[in-house]
């Protein structure tokens, strides 16, 4: 029997000479979840003058403890006049502050019964003053390259006015679902069919990690259509990901075509669910062979397909999970292949508690459903209930 890989061996063999792909330029408006290619440096100050935080009253500081004359209102929106002496302003959140004044005061602490207001004497010089350029200063650095624009992100190149940005163009994804038995979920089953339950899971676990699913095939279990749909798929893809098909078995042909087209670079791995992963890659698309078990998949997906998305995305933060540690709720016992176990987290105030679904068999999806990391096993180890175990934390 051929020697299992370490999932480290993997890793470096199905990340080594990967390098992003292409720079594009894109509307900000689509631009939700790209990674940035370029640092972005800030050409504007946030905000952009200083401005009241509450509303209520403009002074000068040296002003405080008097009766004051209202000489104007500055709503949110509107230039002020400067502020003539011996007076306040009415001002609003938002609003600008005018030349010659530097504190405000919130109505609540003002009395104001006409066209005049007394200031209290208790207040601090900038009191309630928003300056110029405290959140954004023009000419520093905003945004890095590599990172993924969500909310904050996209809300501070709109404060910018940037309506434009370069990302790194998505990696294209070939999915191919091998299997004589795999039936479309909208077919219903004859005798020794299931439904392909793998593609809608790894669709989503793709977009997630950024991927633009370009072919969707189902592939048969004969040699020369395995190789033509592989070969059609090395066409239009950087990643060509395959389920099923790797195992030992006479009608596995996925790692056949796979020599036969390109080269098979690493095959069988001390890992559970898992174990007959196969990468290599057809010209310069890269392949993936993920056993047909449907957790296999799922682990296979956050394991090995998360990183090659980031490291094509040029993304860093991509290449690995965050990592955690939990007391263990469950007992487990492990030999030659680590296991990525499906446990839910539940954050308590004595820490982080890991709940195992009972069937870790990778035929049962039902153990994905509530996961949220994988507890990770070392070989040959024995956890107690109670014990603290590493948890690889899913998120995008
Ligand atoms: N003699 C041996 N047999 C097996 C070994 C072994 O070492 N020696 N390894 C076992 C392990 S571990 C795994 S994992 C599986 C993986 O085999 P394959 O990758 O060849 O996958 P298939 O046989 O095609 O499928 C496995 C299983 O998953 C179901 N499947 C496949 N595709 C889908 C899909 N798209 N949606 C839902 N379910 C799917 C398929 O019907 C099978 O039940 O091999 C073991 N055998
Ligand atoms: O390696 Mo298989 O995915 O354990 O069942």
């Amino acid at each position: 029997m051929a020697e299992l890989q370490s999932v480290e061996r993997a890793l470096s063999a199905l990340l080594d000479d990967v390098t992003p792909s292409e720079i594009e330029r894109i509307d900000c408006t689509q631009a939700a979840g790209r990674v940035l290619a370029e640092t972005v440096t800030a050409r504007l100050d946030v905000p952009p003058a200083d401005n009241s935080a509450m509303d209520g009253y403009a002074l000068r500081h040296a002003d405080a403890g008097q009766w004051l004359p209202i000489s104007q209102r500055i709503a949110a929106g509107y230039a002020p006049a400067p502020l003539a002496p011996g007076t306040c302003a009415r001002i609003f959140t938002g609003g600008e502050i005018p030349p010659g004044a530097d504190t405000v005061v919130m109505q609540e602490r003002v009395d104001a019964p006409d066209a005049q207001a007394h200031m209290p004497s208790d207040i601090a010089q900038g009191d309630n003053v928003r300056r110029r350029g405290r959140d954004v200063a023009a000419g520093t650095p905003l945004l890095d390259a590599g990172m993924r624009l969500e909310a904050a992100a996209l809300g501070h190149l709109a404060g910018q006015g940037i309506t434009q940005v370069g990302v790194y163009r998505r990696p294209r994804v070939a999915l191919l679902s091998t299997g004589d038995e795999i039936v479309e979920p909208s077919q219903s089953l004859a005798p020794g069919q299931i439904h392909n339950s793998n593609r809608p899971m790894l669709s989503r676990l793709l977009e997630r990690f950024g991927a633009d699913l370009v072919m969707r095939e189902h592939v048969p279990d004969d040699f020369a259509t395995t190789q033509r749909l592989m070969r059609r798929a090395a066409e239009c893809a950087d990643v060509i990901v395959t389920t099923g098909g790797v195992s030992v078995g006479e009608e596995d042909h996925v790692k056949h075509a796979l020599e036969s087209l390109g080269q098979l670079d690493l095959w069988q791995l001390a890992m559970r669910p898992g174990k007959p992963l196969a990468l290599g890659r057809i010209g310069q698309a890269r392949l993936v062979g993920l056993p047909g078990n449907p957790v296999s998949c799922f682990v296979g997906a956050w394991v090995y397909l998360r990183p090659l998305m980031g490291t094509l995305q040029g993304c860093p933060r991509m290449t690995t999970l965050p990592r955690l540690w939990a007391r263990a709720e469950f007992e487990t016992r492990t030999q030659a292949r680590r296991h990525y176990m499906r446990v839910g987290l539940e954050f308590t105030p004595a820490g982080v508690v890991a709940h195992a679904f009972a069937d870790q068999n990778s035929a049962v999806l039902s153990s994905c459903l509530a996961a949220d990391a994988l507890a990770v096993i070392p070989e040959y180890t024995t956890v107690q209930a109670g014990e603290q175990v590493e948890c690889l934390w899913l998120t995008d």
